[in-house]
């Protein structure tokens, strides 16, 4: 496993947690592979991975630019880019989008979704790309363009004369020409539901666009048919630039998959200069999932919250008996109060990716607000009495206590964007302040996707209830996409990150019955009596906390 947490946290959940329990539904589109999702004669897999080659295919090696960088979001009219396909593709990705997962990711994470739906090989993906925010050149390999200008263009992209022959072997797999784009290939009428398909097996990742080929029984649009007469046969004068000698090697079914995984990894990581890849982003065999410290009764408690996801794969998730949680507190050390420092827990769900299954154990448990937790590590119990120990390489999984997202004092509204939130930071961190950092989405008039924003917003200090104080402030996230933001706490060093703006309640609820400031012992340092609801007018949420009045937008 890579040390949690990781950059790559977000990707891996987006591209493994794909149904059932927890699932992020990214592949439901695309899922199965004859999913037209967008309508009849519109294969979304298909889409998806011809997005893909024309977000990269603009890149030059020689100018140093371009490449899998999602500035094909600014490019769609352009001429070169036809079709519905490549805007709804994008549109579609953009609900993920986030400071985490960009849409050149996700483009790059959809040849992974689209080509294993549809049967085919595991394309790794590694992440790190970062979004253009203006167009790029244009180059998109066009039917019409002579075998000697496709041979140039793959070369500006990187690619060989045999390497440009297996991408577009792997690419045109599956999927089809439609009418309506390219009437004078597929004229209205002579294909079902407006299109043609590129080989006998359109949802299917196989190498019949290849066999069909070379046995001339193939209907690909792009190889007979009108095409022919008006040179826009395009698979035709790539497949046979060399003489069908590289198409004749792809007849193994074996080997088409093998070459596919390489090309289609090598399309999707020609990214500008600048851009650092990380390692392919795998499952991990266990994981934190959603963790989360809330402050609760009266200040003395903290709610611990959250899943350990357990890779299932190569097992029987009924061949584990229980997840074991051995935690630290605040000073590393293993005395927890009451509780013990111990948590075990039992199945509540599993979720499924394409190749790999997962169960979830939930934590619901309370943390003596004086001890806190600083770590923890993971012990999975099998039915057979074996035990595998996981210490998230020798660090134990990480999870602070000085500042903390109180989600019930926090509300959003995502009709107006009206945000209160609420923070709790640990008595002895107080000076540091409370600030939130928001990433949020506004539209552009220019790409089907919106743009990430950011902002940072401070904080007020309001009560002090047992071993924590509380800050607060409202806001309002522009841009009508007030859910899919994402929002950071942050005290120093310290931050309680990546919280989702769908996660937030549309009412705050007070801190109830609030404890003395500093301990059960001491005499409460401002009363701090719990305010009564303040009914809103419409479209602003109904602003609650304890004792907080001064930050109210009423
Ligand atoms: C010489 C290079 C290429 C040319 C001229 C070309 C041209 C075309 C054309 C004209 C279509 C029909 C689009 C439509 O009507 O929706 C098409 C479809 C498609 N292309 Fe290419 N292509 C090339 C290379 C590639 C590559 C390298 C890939 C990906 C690796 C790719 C992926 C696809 C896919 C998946 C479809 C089906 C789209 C759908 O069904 O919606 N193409 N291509």
């Amino acid at each position: 496993d890579p040390t949690w947490p990781s950059e790559i946290d977000e990707l891996e959940e987006i591209m493994f947690q794909l149904a059932s329990f927890r699932a992020r539904k990214f592949a439901d589109t695309v899922s199965p592979c004859g999913n037209e999702a967008s309508g009849p004669g519109r294969l979304n897999a298909a889409e998806w991975l011809r997005t893909a080659f024309h977000d990269m295919s603009t890149a030059s090696l020689y100018f140093r630019a371009g490449g899998l960088d999602a500035s094909l979001q600014y490019e769609l009219t352009n001429g070169e880019n036809k079709g519905p396909g490549l805007s709804a593709t994008i549109e579609f990705m953009a609900r993920y989008l986030s400071r985490k997962s960009s849409l050149a990711d996700l483009i790059a994470l959809g040849v992974y979704m689209s080509v294993r739906s549809c049967g085919g090989p595991a394309v790794p993906i590694r992440a790190g790309r970062k979004d253009a925010t203006t167009k790029g050149s244009s180059g998109v390999p066009q039917p019409e363009n002579s075998p000697m200008m496709f041979e140039q263009q793959f070369d500006r992209m990187g690619f060989n004369v045999e390497e440009m022959i297996q991408l577009t072997a792997c690419g045109h797999s599956i999927g089809g020409v439609h009418s309506e784009q390219f009437p004078d290939i597929v004229p209205s009428g002579t294909g079902r539901n407006g299109q043609i398909e590129l080989d006998s097996s359109a949802a299917v990742f196989d190498n019949r666009v290849v066999t069909e080929y070379l046995n001339g029984s193939t209907k690909n649009p792009l190889v007979v048919g009108p095409a022919v007469k008006i040179n826009k046969h395009s698979d035709f004068k790539v497949f046979n630039s060399d003489g069908n000698a590289t198409v004749k090697a792809l007849t193994d079914p074996q080997t088409f998959q093998d070459v596919c995984r390489k090309v289609l990894q090598k399309m999707v990581e020609v990214v500008p200069p600048g851009v650092a890849l990380t390692e392919p982003i795998t499952p991990y065999d266990v994981k934190p999932v959603n963790l989360q410290l809330t402050l609760t009764g009266g200040g003395r408690v903290l709610r611990f919250t959250g899943y350990i996801r357990v890779r299932t794969t190569m097992i029987h998730e009924h061949s584990i008996e229980s997840v074991t949680i051995a935690y630290k507190n605040r000073d590393g050390e293993s005395n927890c109060g009451s509780g013990g420092c111990t948590i075990t827990t039992t199945v509540q769900g599993v979720g499924q990716g394409f190749d790999d299954t997962f169960a979830f154990f939930p934590i619901k448990e309370n943390i003596p607000a004086s001890t806190g937790i600083s770590s923890f590590a993971v012990t999975v119990n099998y039915v057979d009495g074996s035990h595998e120990y996981y210490d998230n390489n020798g660090k134990g999984y990480p999870l602070q206590d000085a500042v903390l997202l109180q989600l019930p004092q926090s509300c959003l509204l995502g009709s107006s964007g009206a945000l209160t939130v609420t923070a709790a930071v640990r008595n002895d961190r107080v000076s540091g302040g409370a600030r939130a950092y928001a990433s949020y989405k506004t539209p552009q008039s220019n790409s089907p996707s919106p743009r990430l924003q950011n902002a940072t917003i401070d904080l007020a200090k309001g009560d002090c209830v047992g071993e924590y104080t509380l800050f607060s402030t409202e806001w309002s996230v522009p841009g009508g996409l007030a859910y899919e933001s994402r929002i950071d706490i942050n005290n120093g060093d310290y931050s309680d990150s990546f919280k989702s703006g769908g996660d937030f309640g549309g009412t705050c609820r007070p801190f109830a019955n609030p404890a003395p400031c500093g301990g059960s012992s001491e005499k409460p340092t401002s009363p701090g009596p719990v305010s009564p609801t303040v009914s809103s007018p419409a479209g602003s949420p109904t602003a609650y906390s304890s004792g907080i009045s001064s930050n109210r937008r009423n």
